[in-house]
Parts: C-alpha cells; structure tokens; sequence
C-alpha cells in the first residue's frame, strides 16, 4: 500500500478575476500573479468561477456512469483495440502506469479528427482520427462533447495566461500549436476497495505515480477523493475535492519549454477503503499539435531540485511531440499499440522512423 500521506491547502485561483481580453486590469494582474507563485511551486491547483455550468458538468457525468453500467460486451464494442488512434474503451485493469496496472476503467475520446494516410509520414500521424461513440447511451456524445468543449476552452485560457506570467509574446506561442492542438479526454471509473465485481489490485494505486505528457491537464472529480500531489520535497498531499471546482496541473511540455522553471506536477490516484463508492473523474489533456517541435525557451535552468516517484526516462525524450504521445502510448496500452504500430513500439518505445508503406 503507498505510503501514509498528508492533507495541505493547496491552492484556489478565482478565474473570475481574470480577463483575457483585459490582461492588465487589476484583477487580471492579481490572478497573474498568484498564478505565476503557483506554478513556480507546487504546479498544483484549483480554479473556481470557471463559469462551466453545473448542468452540463452533471449530464456529463451522468452519461459517464450510465456508460460504464452497460454490460461488458456492450461496452467492448468500442473497445480501444478497434482503433489506430488510441480511442475507446479499456476494461478494467487494461492500462499501465509507472509499471503497474491501474485499477480504473475508462474511455479514451479527443477532438473529432480524420483519419489521414500514413503512407510515407511519421507514424504519430495515425493519432488523429475518429472517436468511438457508443450506441447504448441517449445523449451522450452530446453531453459529453460540451463538457469537453467547456473545458477545452477554460483550458485554452490558463494555458494563455501562463504563458503571460513567463513574458512571452501569447500569440506567437500558441501560434507554435496552432488550430491543430490536442485536447484528449478520459471518462474514469475507479472502483472501490469493496467491490467485489472489480476487485482492486492489491497496491491499492487507481493510477499510479505519473506525469501528465501535454501543456496541462484540466480535471473534474466526484466527491469521494483519492487523487494526491506529490509536492517538490516529495510528500503526497490529498487534493480534496472542492465542489464546482476543476482541478490543474503542469504538463511535461511546460517543465521542458520552461527548463524547470514550472515542474509538471506529479500525481496519482489511490484506492480509498474508507467508502465503499466507485469513483469517477474527467480529465482533460490539452497538448500541442503532433508535429510540434518542443523548444527551450530562452530561460536559465531553474535550480531545483524537484523530488518525485517518477523516473527520468519516463519523460518526454523527443523534441517532436507526436513521437513522445506515441511513446507513452506504447507504454500504457502496449497491445493496442503491438497491434496498430508493431515496428514503431518496439521495446516500448515509439521509433522515430517514418511509417512503412
Ligand atoms: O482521476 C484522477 O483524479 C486523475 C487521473 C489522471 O491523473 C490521469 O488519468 O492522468
Ligand atoms: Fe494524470
């Protein structure tokens, strides 16, 4: 079982106070700041008067725990091994994180893309493609489409207003990922401690230790818990849930662009045994467009030194982001990926050849 851990206030931001379009009123500069202490710290927030209504963030929900009722050959009918570009339906126990297996089904589903030719391109091009929707559901894909274009926008704002806390020009930064971004969403069922249907592994992890590989990561939890920080001197601390917040982390992008100056934040989820309730969460990862290359910016290397249960080489290692995204798929989903890029997921890790014809 992870070791004991330890409650923290961790901080709120108001986003309220923020005005884009207004970035040097008063408020807009007392967010900025408070944002900008945030991220050079723990990396780890919540963000209120996001104005996501509560309406769409329950049907959305909603729609998550009907889907995850359905019986197991329903749900298998979009299962994850259906698709090329990593969308659809993992059973329980189905993915890896930091070498174990997570105690979690869920739904893989990103902007709705089209499929390209692969022929003569880098393998990562076979990311982008159709979702998987499933049948058995009334409404979902709709509710669950505006919670992610919700949160796709809030996303879209922090990440803007981080970039401006660095003093770097906004729009020649996101111009670097453009209209092509990637915002990928994950519905997630942990189940408890007591359920005997789905019985938890052992080590008690719903997702172990890991970093989150894009520019941040957006996420909408229940009331039950379980999700934890690693802070920079290496303790867990509970991030418990606060209703109608979303949660933020750093992404492995902004530790890269920013040579350390923001860390990625480094979190996992456990598997309470104090409630007898599955858990549910929502996650959005918003990253840079496939074939971005990742620059340092022109900043020193912060001197830090950051402690966490995550290994080096678990890190993005290309500059190119579509070959680290591939990378890290090889690692979580390795029979989806042996079946889709056998040659480029050799050894668990992605090839930067270009695609075979
Ligand atoms: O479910 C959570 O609270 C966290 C999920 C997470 O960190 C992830 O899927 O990357
Ligand atoms: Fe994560």
């Amino acid at each position: 079982m992870p070791s004991p851990h330890q409650k923290s206030n961790l901080p709120i931001l108001d986003l309220s106070k923020y005005q884009p379009n207004d970035p040097s009123s008063h408020s807009s500069q007392e967010f900025l700041k408070e944002l900008d202490k945030t991220m050079r710290n723990i990396g780890f927030f919540y963000v209120k008067n996001h104005g996501i209504p509560l309406t769409v963030q329950q049907d959305a929900f909603k729609a998550m725990k009907a889907f995850f009722k359905l019986p197991l050959e329903e749900k298998l009918k979009i299962e994850l091994i259906n698709s090329p570009h990593f969308r659809g339906y993992t059973r329980m126990k189905g993915e890896t994180t930091n070498f174990k297996q997570d105690n979690r089904e869920q739904v893989d589903l990103a902007r709705e893309q089209n499929a390209e030719t692969l022929e003569g391109r880098p393998a990562y091009v076979g990311l982008r493609g159709p979702n998987q929707w499933p049948e058995g559901v009334p409404g979902f894909k709709e509710d669950i489409t505006a919670l992610m274009a919700a949160m796709t926008d809030v996303a879209l704002i922090l990440l803007r207003a981080m970039v401006r806390t660095l003093n770097i020009d906004e729009d020649k930064f996101m111009a670097m990922f453009g209209n092509d971004y990637g915002a990928r969403v994950k519905l997630l069922r942990y189940p408890a401690m007591s359920n005997e249907e789905d019985r938890p592994n052992e080590h008690g992890l719903g997702v172990g230790p890991h970093k989150d590989s894009g520019f941040l990561a957006l996420l909408l939890q229940d009331e039950l818990g379980g999700l934890q920080v690693q802070t920079q001197t290496g303790k867990w601390v509970d991030a418990v849930p606060i209703p109608n917040t979303f949660v933020v982390n750093i992404g492995e992008i902004l530790e890269r662009l920013t040579r350390k100056t923001f860390v990625a934040t480094t979190h996992r989820v456990l598997t309470l045994t104090s409630t007898d309730q599955d858990r549910f969460s929502f996650p959005l990862f918003l990253a840079p467009a496939l074939e971005t290359r990742i620059p340092q910016l022109d900043v020193p290397l912060a001197a830090k030194n950051v402690v966490s249960d995550v290994k080096e080489e678990q890190l993005l290692q290309d500059e190119v982001y579509g070959v680290n995204e591939l990378n890290s798929y090889c690692r979580s989903h390795t029979k989806v990926a042996q079946k889709w890029y056998p040659l480029q997921c050799t050894n668990g890790v992605a090839d930067k050849v270009i695609t075979k014809p």
